[in-house]
């Protein structure tokens, strides 16, 4: 359980990298250089969307990254991906700290929506629970709705991750201000629902201190597109730097 003070972790999502180095047979940007890089430039975790049709992250980074994460223990896996398609083969070869539930197609363009109850519990239920099983924290990707949340905890899972993409997009000051007291009551509602609470999906790091200091119990931010973005003008190290500002200034601003 967070407190005030806790702080809210990063984790890098590596997709991106991925996706410039499939455009050619040479294994250059490595993807393993990356995440190596941004362990230690101070990311708490790594974070791989290993979709259908490889678009990205291919399974053998899967298994490259998770040997690359067995020197970093104070580090997370955090591996996100559709369990009824395949993510939980993953999850039993590699064990990561968490599995992250996203209701994505299969040719889906970007992940846009979180799961919906009573509708996706059934066939949750059990892949939760296996998740568990195996000693893997389940976090189930979430549209910000504070009345899901209960339902989102007795199908098992461990937390939710916001999906920030709305908040990301609000173009006014106002808008944004509304979209912070709509994460809020959902974060809040996480949390009365016994729920850990993480956010992703087009955080940056200008949108994430005001995100940071108003969402209650943030635990986890994964954030890949804008940070690699970044990181191809200021380098990987000095990007993760920018970004524990950004979380620095949000935990400074928490009330
Ligand atoms: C679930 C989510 O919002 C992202 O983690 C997802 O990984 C984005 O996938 P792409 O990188 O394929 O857009
Ligand atoms: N779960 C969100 C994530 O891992 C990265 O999303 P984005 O920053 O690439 O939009």
């Amino acid at each position: 359980m967070t407190t005030k003070s806790s702080r809210t972790a990063l984790s890098v999502n590596v997709n991106k990298v991925a996706l410039v180095r499939n455009t050619r047979h040479l294994g250059i940007p490595s993807v393993t250089r990356a995440a190596l890089l941004c362990l230690e430039a101070g990311a708490q975790g790594i974070t791989i969307h290993p979709r259908p049709d490889e678009r990205h992250v291919r399974g053998s980074d899967v298994y490259e990254l998770a040997a690359l994460l067995k020197d970093w223990p104070a580090a997370e896996f955090n591996i996100e991906g559709n369990p009824t398609q395949n993510l939980m083969q993953f999850i039993r070869d590699v064990r990561p700290h968490q599995a992250t539930f996203v209701p994505d197609s299969e040719d889906q363009f970007t992940s846009d929506h979180g799961w919906t109850f009573p509708q996706d519990a059934g066939r949750l239920q059990p892949l939760i629970a296996e998740c568990r099983a195996l000693g893997v924290r389940v976090s189930l990707f979430m549209d910000p709705i504070p009345g899901q949340m209960a339902a989102a905890k007795a199908a098992g899972a461990d937390r939710v991750e916001l999906y920030t993409e709305p908040y990301a997009a609000a173009a006014t000051a106002e808008e944004r201000e509304q979209q912070l007291q709509v994460y809020a009551a959902a974060a809040q509602a996480a949390l009365d629902a016994g729920l850990g609470v993480n956010a992703g999906h087009d955080l940056n790091r200008d949108n994430l201190p005001d995100f940071v200091a108003r969402v209650p119990g943030l635990q986890e931010v994964s954030i890949g597109h804008a940070l690699i973005a970044d990181a191809l003008e200021l380098g990987y190290a000095e990007t993760v730097r920018a970004y524990q500002r950004s979380i620095d200034a949000g935990m400074a601003a928490r009330k």
